[in-house]
């Protein structure tokens, strides 16, 4: 069970979360909605520990993850796998080798700067890369692939890390239909089959309909709604996106966050891997 009480986030006199309240029981899928701006990506961060709360608890079964420094906190960082809009692969390593970089926190420092990963570490890199479809682009570098096939090779590390939760920012907003559905396809798969819990922030109401038995909804660092999809009613979408009428007004651009110029995010980007990755 993953506990939030009273989670709070501040940046300088903004209140990007507020007082959030959530238990997510193992194995669960949950899609967090909500305007640009209403806190999803900062509450999924906090979860993961690249921001800590201003105020408040987060536990993953009874321990306080919101407290951890360390070796501890490096392996929560493992059990709660992170997957991002803008995929952060290493471009200039090849497939496998971005998937592997899944097994960095399980393995000691000397190994990793050696670049020295065993059989058994290739070969379920390998299936990992199989399960979701592209394991014929293994050799090939990681940037010179399409969008979608960049996330699929996120998750692929992601399940390297054998985590407890997938925690997803914007998974699809990058992607066009037809990859944004097998990526939300490959998602909803492992967390069924691997009874991992997946919490994802989605920009379409449809997506968070279509794959998420829990739907939470974000307006102003707040939870305005938490249930089940099909709960949300016109009034529970006017709620989350301030829509004045029956929801009709409610437009792509509201909804969606692909495109944000407002200010710069802490991005968790491949540079704090860069020390790891001397011997690649
Ligand atoms: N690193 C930061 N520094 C300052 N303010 C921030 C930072 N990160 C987020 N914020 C602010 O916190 C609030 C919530 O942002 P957050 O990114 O969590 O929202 P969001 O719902 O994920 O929206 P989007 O999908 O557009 O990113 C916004 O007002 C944002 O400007």
């Amino acid at each position: 069970m993953l506990e939030m009480r009273k989670v709070t986030r501040r940046f300088g006199g903004n209140v990007a979360v507020k007082n959030v309240e959530l238990d997510i029981p193992n194995g669960q899928m949950v899609g967090v909605i909500g305007r640009s701006g209403a806190g999803k990506s900062t509450l999924l961060r906090m979860i993961n520990r690249l921001i800590d709360p201003s105020e408040g608890v987060i536990k993953f079964s009874g321990v306080e993850v919101s407290a951890l420094r360390g070796a501890k906190l490096r392996a929560w960082q493992r059990d709660c796998a992170m997957i991002f809009q803008q995929f952060n692969l290493v471009p200039r390593l090849d497939v496998l080798t971005n998937v592997l970089l899944g097994r960095l926190n399980h393995r000691s420092t000397a190994l990793n700067l050696m670049g020295i990963f065993s059989d058994a570490e290739r070969a379920s890199a390998i299936a990992a890369l199989e399960r979701l479809g592209i394991a014929q682009a293994a050799l090939q570098r990681a940037g010179t692939l399409s969008g979608g096939q960049q996330q699929r090779v996120a998750i692929a590390r992601a399940l390297m890390q054998q985590p407890k939760v997938i925690l997803a920012d914007e998974p699809i907003a990058s992607l066009d239909p037809m990859n944004a559905k097998i990526v939300m396809d490959s998602l909803a798969d492992i967390n069924r089959r691997e009874g991992i819990t997946v919490v994802t922030n989605l920009h379409t109401l449809d997506t968070a309909r279509n794959y998420c038995e829990r739907v939470v909804g974000m307006a102003a660092g707040e939870v305005v709604f938490d249930g089940p999809a099909e709960d949300l009613t016109t009034e529970a979408v006017r709620m989350i996106y301030g829509a004045v009428s029956d929801g009709s007004d409610i437009s792509e651009e509201i909804t969606s966050t692909s495109i944000d110029t407002r200010r710069p995010k802490v991005k968790a980007s491949t540079a704090s891997l860069e020390p790891a990755l001397a011997g690649f």
